[in-house]
C-alpha cells in the first residue's frame, strides 16, 4: 500500500482510499453517455438564455481540468451582448469564406452549404483564452514544451463540453479565423492567446451523429485504425498502413 502524500491528514488520506475505486454501474453508463452523444452544435440553438446556476456548473466543470504544474492558464470571456457576437461573426464570416476558396471544386461548393457556427444564434458565446505568462517563468512540466499550457486549456474546454452535453446545453466550437483575429475585439495583450470561441445555449435537438458524417463531409475511422500496440511491430509502421 502507498503511503499518502506529505502533508495529507487522515481524513483526506481515508478519502482517498476510498476514492480509488471505481464508479456504480449507472455512474459509469452516465459518463459513457455524455462522452458518446456530445456534439458540436451549429443549427440548432434556442435563444432562450442558459441560467446562472447551470454556467456556474459548467465553468466550474472547466476549471476543473488537468492543467500543466497546476497553472490553470484558463480564462472565459462571457459574451452575450447582441453587438459583439455580430462583431466576432463578421470576422469569421470573411475567415470563411476564405476558407471556402481553399477547397477545390465540388467540395468547396459542398463547404459553402454547410453552416459552420451558431455564434449570432446561441444567446451566449465564450471566449477561452490562455494566459501564457500564468503560472511564472518556468512552470513545472511546460520546460521543455512550451504549449503545453494551450493544451490544458483545451482539457478545460473538452470538460465544459462534455458538463453542458449533461445538462442538455449545446455547445459549438469556432476556430474558422486567424489567432490573432479576435484579439483587438477583447482588447487582450500579447501573452493572452485564443484558444477556443464557443457558442452556448439550449437547443432544439441534437444530432444522434457528426453532423459532417451525416452531410458526407467525412467519417469517424474505425477505432482498430488509430491503435497501435508496440508489440505488433515499429510504431511508424501504423502510419505506412
Ligand atoms: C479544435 C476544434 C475546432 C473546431 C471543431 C472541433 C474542434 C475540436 N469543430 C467541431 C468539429 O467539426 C466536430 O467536433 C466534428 O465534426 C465531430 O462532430 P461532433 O463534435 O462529434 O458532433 C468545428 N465545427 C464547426 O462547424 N466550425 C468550426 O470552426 C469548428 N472548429
Amino acid at each position: 500500500m502507498t503511503a499518502p502524500a506529505e502533508g495529507t491528514p487522515d481524513d483526506e488520506a481515508d478519502r482517498e482510499r476510498r476514492a480509488a475505486g471505481p464508479f456504480d454501474a449507472a455512474a459509469r453508463a452516465a459518463v459513457y453517455r455524455a462522452i458518446e452523444s456530445r456534439r458540436d452544435v451549429r443549427n440548432e440553438f434556442l435563444p432562450d438564455p442558459v441560467s446562472d446556476e447551470i454556467l456556474a456548473r459548467l465553468l466550474k466543470a472547466a476549471h476543473c481540468a488537468p492543467s500543466v504544474g497546476l497553472s490553470q492558464p484558463w480564462s472565459f470571456i462571457l459574451v452575450r451582448s447582441a453587438e459583439k457576437r455580430a462583431e466576432v461573426a463578421g470576422i469569421v464570416a470573411r475567415r470563411n469564406e476564405e476558407a471556402a476558396n481553399m477547397f477545390d471544386g465540388e467540395r468547396a461548393a459542398q463547404y459553402r452549404r454547410l453552416k459552420l457556427e451558431g455564434i449570432e444564434a446561441a444567446p451566449l458565446n465564450i471566449c477561452v483564452v490562455a494566459d501564457r505568462s500564468r503560472g511564472g517563468p518556468v512552470v513545472l512540466g511546460r520546460t521543455h514544451q512550451d504549449d503545453v499550457d494551450l493544451y490544458s486549456t483545451v482539457c478545460a474546454v473538452q470538460n465544459f463540453w462534455l458538463a453542458a452535453r449533461a445538462e442538455g446545453i449545446g455547445v459549438g466550437w469556432v476556430s474558422i479565423f486567424e489567432p490573432d483575429d479576435l484579439k483587438p475585439a477583447f482588447g487582450l495583450p500579447e501573452h493572452v492567446c485564443v484558444v477556443a470561441y464557443l457558442c452556448v445555449g439550449h437547443v432544439e435537438r441534437l444530432h444522434v451523429r457528426p453532423e459532417l458524417e451525416a452531410r458526407r463531409w467525412g467519417e469517424r475511422l474505425p477505432l482498430a485504425d488509430v491503435v497501435f500496440d508496440e508489440r505488433w511491430g515499429a510504431g511508424a509502421e501504423m502510419f505506412n498502413r
